[in-house]
């Protein structure tokens, strides 16, 4: 069976970090496993407190995994801070693992800050040069490319100046556009850019769109899926998945991760 390992922080609402990312891996049926950063307070209102676990910690999981599983790809979500992102690279590189893709989560649907300002810098510096894929948001991406993003021309300058960071491919979605009748995202190689399209679902239930997202797109490569089938995977799985979003507690509740596999049960 195929591995994939999330490093990331804990959501104990369940719908976004370490949580969806495991779901995300079982649904797409890889192994998963998971290198904490940091435990979250969390539900669908929000972020009520965070609490880092340190560098020592992440690095001690770290080791664990690859001097005994090891893994086919890895994704990155929240990081914390700088002190994080520095043994995370370094041990990323000691290991050799290659298919890296780095969601760089920034700050959390309802505002609150999931990685210090001061890290900013250590993420584009220390870990996009060694990602195979970036996914930043539009937020995140206006962060990374130190521009403001308004219309698709600004969405291509953007994921120009955050390639030339050093990820193989950078994919910036457009879930924050919310005025656009559909939810498009630009996926860049360096040369050419590629659309995502699918619908926009009217919702509220959004809760961990992009930790799913990232980390379907990491199963589908430690399965051995090329970048475009990898990403066209992911799109029709967070589609589904918000589709039949979930209504449990009074915020943003989480996407349905069963959705996808439902569908295909049902369509055989
Ligand atoms: N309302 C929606 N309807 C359909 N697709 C959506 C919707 N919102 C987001 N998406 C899609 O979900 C994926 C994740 O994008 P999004 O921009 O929401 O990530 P994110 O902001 O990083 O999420 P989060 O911070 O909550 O984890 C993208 O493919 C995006 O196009
Ligand atoms: C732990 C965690 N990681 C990522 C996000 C971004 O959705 C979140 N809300 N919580």
């Amino acid at each position: 069976m195929k591995k994939a390992l999330t490093i990331a922080g804990s959501d104990s609402g369940g719908g976004a970090g370490i949580q969806a990312d495991l779901k995300t891996f079982q649904e797409l049926e890889v192994y998963g496993m998971s290198v904490i950063t940091a435990v979250t307070a969390q539900n669908t209102r929000g972020v009520q407190g965070v609490f880092p676990l340190g560098p020592e910690a992440v690095s001690r999981q770290l080791a664990s995994i690859a001097e005994d599983m090891g893994t086919d790809a890895l994704k990155t979500g929240m990081l914390f801070d700088s002190g994080i992102i520095e043994v995370v690279a370094e041990k990323i590189k000691a290991y050799h693992w290659e298919k890296l893709v780095v969601d760089p989560v920034i700050i959390a649907k309802g505002g609150e800050t999931l990685l210090q300002k001061e890290a900013v810098k250590a993420l584009k510096s220390q870990l996009l040069p060694l990602a195979f894929i970036v996914t930043p948001n539009l937020p995140e991406a206006e962060k990374l490319a130190g521009m403001p993003i308004r219309n698709t021309d600004d969405m291509k300058e953007a994921a120009r100046i955050i390639a030339d960071c050093g990820p193989r491919y950078c994919l910036i979605k457009g879930g924050h556009h919310e005025s656009s009748p559909v939810s498009s995202d630009l996926l860049f190689d360096g040369a050419n850019f590629y659309e995502y399209t699918a619908k926009r679902y009217v919702t509220k239930n959004t809760h961990g769109t992009g930790c799913t997202f990232s980390s379907a797109i990491t199963a589908e490569l430690a399965k051995g899926a090329d970048i475009f089938a990898a990403v066209s995977t992911a799109k029709a799985f967070i589609t589904a998945a918000i589709e039949d979003g979930i209504q449990i507690g009074h915020g943003h509740g989480p996407t349905n991760h069963w959705a996808y596999q439902k569908r295909r049960m049902n369509n055989r």
